[in-house]
């Protein structure tokens, strides 16, 4: 079965919450999860290559930017090779702001700029995930293993 990272930034749990609802679906689907929040744990872009496919979660910041947590992954992408690499990108917003979701945007933009094999939506939750997001989460993970299972 498949071994995944799940690094996500959450500043007030909203993407905490949906990052713990897709790893529920990508557990029973028996693979194995791997987390950590850019914050709190050391991440090197290079240990991706240990893995059959990546998840990122990050939230929005000053008009649809990234955190400064997550930043410097995303600028250490453009020095790894992930092509063909199964991701997905996810992250919470307010739908308030006009730039909303753009942190998840951006970092999509960058897994895509990089030729990996990305998840189609870019899966953004207006704040906390209500019933219906709880249900695209799962939906969301769910395509996301039957892309990395395709390439078991
Ligand atoms: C100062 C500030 C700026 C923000 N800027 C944006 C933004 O540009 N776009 C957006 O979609 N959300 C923006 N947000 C909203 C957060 O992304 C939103 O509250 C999100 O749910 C936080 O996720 P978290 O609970 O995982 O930290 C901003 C929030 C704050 C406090």
């Amino acid at each position: 079965m498949g071994k995944v990272l799940m690094l996500y930034a959450s500043m007030t749990g909203n993407t905490e919450m949906m990052a713990e609802i897709i790893t529920d679906v990508v557990e029973q689907r028996n693979h194995t999860v791997v987390t950590k929040t850019f914050d709190m744990d050391p991440i090197d872009v290079e240990e991706l290559a240990d893995y059959d496919g990546v998840l990122v979660g990050t939230y929005s910041w000053d008009d649809g930017e990234l955190p400064y947590e997550s930043e410097d992954f995303y600028e250490e992408l453009d020095d790894v090779d992930i092509k063909g690499m199964v991701a997905g990108v996810f992250g919470s917003g307010d739908s308030f702001y006009d730039s909303f979701g753009g942190a998840a945007n951006l970092m999509g933009d960058r897994f895509e700029a990089r030729g990996a094999n990305l998840v189609p939506e870019r899966l953004i939750v207006d704040l906390e995930p209500d019933k219906k997001d709880v249900e695209r989460c799962q939906k969301f993970a769910e395509v996301f293993c039957g892309m990395m299972e395709e390439n078991l």
